[in-house]
């Protein structure tokens, strides 16, 4: 059983019994941002990152979605990356692949991974530039109130620290500005040499979906959602707000648990 959807300050919230459910509603959610941006834009441009949303995504992969959908306009980029080789097993872009990727029939000169033979520095470089180009030729729209690209859609997850792509709690990375892709070399999560979209890129999105499930982010999740404090760079979560977009949380009861007001079914 889902609840109904329940509209907060700080985005609307999805809240889902089960795992399946929530993987549904994702599905149908991606599928309809999808459709709106083909005939929008006549292209879709997505980012993801990595954790248990690559699985979450597993519906698209089947009916109707696998045959509704215009595989063909979609560009996929991360909205985070671990600097490692694309073939480790720590790579978004392996878990991406491996689980969504290779089963839809996304044109692959549309996959836009960072180049796994350059240091973090030169990767997130690397990655911004590809970005600007992809700008430039309008597969990403860009924000009409900001120099930054406006994603149709940025998947996220949120970590039990509140951290989201790769903006870990009290990191300088949050406060970067005049970047859209910056680098780190000592994450506090491993491995360490990561890149990951800036605030400012984040928040310029038409559409951004946080996906966050299990016990052990409920608090997290109470930290970014529920009025509690103004923005802080100790829950990079709460830091999220699309100022010409919408915000979706796609939670389970788990996750949800220590929502205030928010009464969960026994
Ligand atoms: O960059 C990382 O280290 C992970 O991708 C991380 O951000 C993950 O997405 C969250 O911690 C939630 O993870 P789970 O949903 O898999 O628990």
């Amino acid at each position: 059983m889902s609840l109904p959807r329940i509209q907060r300050s700080r985005g609307e919230l999805r809240i889902h019994e089960s795992l399946d459910e929530l993987s549904r509603d994702l599905a149908e959610y991606v599928s309809e941002l999808s459709e709106a941006a083909v005939k929008e834009r006549g292209v879709f441009a997505l980012a993801l990152s990595g954790g248990s949303l690559i699985g979450f995504l597993g519906k698209l992969c089947e009916a109707p979605y696998n045959k509704t959908t215009d595989w063909a306009k979609w560009n996929v980029f991360w909205a985070d990356e671990r600097v490692v080789s694309k073939s480790h097993a720590d790579s978004n872009y392996r878990l991406a692949k491996d689980g969504f990727l290779s089963k839809v029939p996304i044109i692959s000169s549309h996959v836009h991974a960072i180049n796994d033979q350059l240091s973090a520095v030169e990767a997130a470089d690397g990655y911004q530039f590809g970005i600007r180009q992809q700008v430039k030729a309008r597969v990403i729209d860009v924000s009409e109130t900001c120099d930054c690209p406006k994603f149709d859609l940025i998947l996220l997850e949120m970590g039990p620290d509140g951290h989201v792509a790769s903006l870990f709690p009290n990191h300088a990375v949050l406060a970067a500005k005049d970047e859209w892709v910056a680098f780190l070399t000592d994450s506090p999560k491993p491995p360490p040499e990561r890149i990951t979209f800036t605030l400012p890129v984040i928040n310029a999105a038409s559409n951004v979906a946080i996906v966050v499930t299990g016990d052990s982010k409920a608090e997290a999740v109470h930290l970014a959602i529920d009025d509690v404090a103004p923005d802080c760079p100790s829950s990079p979560g709460r830091m999220v707000h699309p100022t010409e977009g919408k915000l979706v949380w796609f939670l389970d009861y788990k996750a949800a648990s220590k929502l205030d007001g928010v009464p969960l079914p026994e």
